[in-house]
């Protein structure tokens, strides 16, 4: 099903502590900033289960977090974006020799239009948006180097110094995190703390740098076109790094309005995927999201045009060897079969790109 109708935005003002909150009638939608820094810190079970639970209550609510008290340096994300940046503004033809070319792999270069994002899975439908309406965004996809059958796109270092080093190191802080948050997902499920840990060790997962292109409004407003439709993601978690500009959106699934999600500086925003979701029977809620256009600068007396964006997402899978069913605790009645997490994967990327 797609979300491309225009709906009303609710923007929300937040704490610096705590709560990014929209309150509306009886349904009432918050991404809470949650920190994570006495988790990672503590030796205390108590400190531990607190900030597991309201983790897992934002996930089961509305399945989007902020974490602050991440442990990530912002002088690390700071040069990982720089990085990011000087690599988007190489000639296309040198960023075309670096193309995407398999679900299986999922690595390399997707220039504007090749990818369209929706909930959609029926590849005519896919197919006949993408012509119509692709996304506005270019982005590099790197998966974990080490892979024996899968080799990840790297620039030369010539052309980009320093990119695969700061790339690889970014992946590595990143399931870092991952597995520190997964250990908090475990214990606010009532599960042992350490459950998760070898279903996520062999780093299955995929680093995502994205740039949005300035584009004028007008574009952007035809009908069914967004710098990114709405879509869920596929795995456990994305930890989404955003810079200033603004356009990432996420529905409130009480009431299908979209609502924006502000970047707070210093924070990572962070939603459960599908896969997530399946495997906590949905106690835990994978949310519609998608990234619309900012405010927009004037540039004639009839036209605007949007500032370029630039984001990073880290998508977290389990191994793809790992069978998802059922979680304990999570009711008594599986909702899902059983699925393994490569096919899953793979099968959701193959019809999302051309
Ligand atoms: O760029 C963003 O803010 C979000 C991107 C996103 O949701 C995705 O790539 O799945
Ligand atoms: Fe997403």
């Amino acid at each position: 099903m797609l979300f491309l109708r225009t709906t009303v935005i609710r923007h929300f003002a937040y704490s610096k502590r705590r709560l990014a909150t929209i309150s509306q009638d009886a349904s009432s939608f918050r991404i809470p900033v949650i920190d994570f820094a006495k988790f990672r810190a503590t030796k205390s079970e108590r400190e531990k289960k607190e900030t597991s639970n309201e983790i897992v209550s934002a996930f089961k609510e509305s399945g989007f977090i902020y974490l602050t008290g991440h442990g990530i340096p912002t002088a690390t994300i700071d040069s990982t974006f720089r990085k990011s940046k000087e690599f988007f503004g190489m000639p296309s033809e040198v960023k075309d020799k670096l193309a995407w070319e398999d679900p299986r792999s999922n690595r390399g270069y997707v220039k504007v239009g090749r990818e369209r994002v929706t909930q959609s899975a029926d590849p005519s439908e896919i197919a006949a948006l993408r012509e119509k309406a692709p996304d506005f965004k270019e982005s590099m996809e790197i998966g974990r180097d080490w892979d024996s059958e899968w080799k990840n796109q790297w620039p030369e270092e010539s052309d980009a110094p320093q990119f695969k080093s700061s790339m690889l190191n970014f992946y590595q802080i990143c399931h870092d995190l991952h597995v520190h948050i997964m250990r908090s997902i475990a214990l606010g499920l009532q599960l042992e703390e350490t459950f998760f840990d070898d279903k996520i060790n062999d780093q299955c997962h995929n680093l995502r740098l994205l740039s949005y292109p300035p584009i004028k409004r007008s574009l952007l407003e035809s009908e069914g076109q967004a710098r990114a439709g709405a879509h869920s993601d596929y795995g456990t978690l994305t930890l989404l790094f955003q810079d200033s500009v603004g356009g990432l959106e996420v529905q409130n699934p009480h009431t299908g309005d979209f609502v924006a999600a502000t970047p707070i500086p210093g924070t990572i925003v962070i939603n459960v995927g599908d896969l997530m979701a399946r495997w906590s029977n949905d106690v835990l809620r994978s949310t519609l999201h998608r990234v619309v256009a900012p405010p927009a600068k004037q540039i004639s007396e009839k036209e605007t045009v949007t500032p370029a964006r630039q984001s990073i997402a880290f998508f977290c899978n389990p191994n793809f060897s790992a069978e998802i069913s059922c979680l304990p605790n999570c009711g008594k009645v599986a909702k899902y079969p059983s699925v393994n997490t490569g096919a899953y994967i793979v099968g959701r990327l193959a019809v999302t790109y051309t």
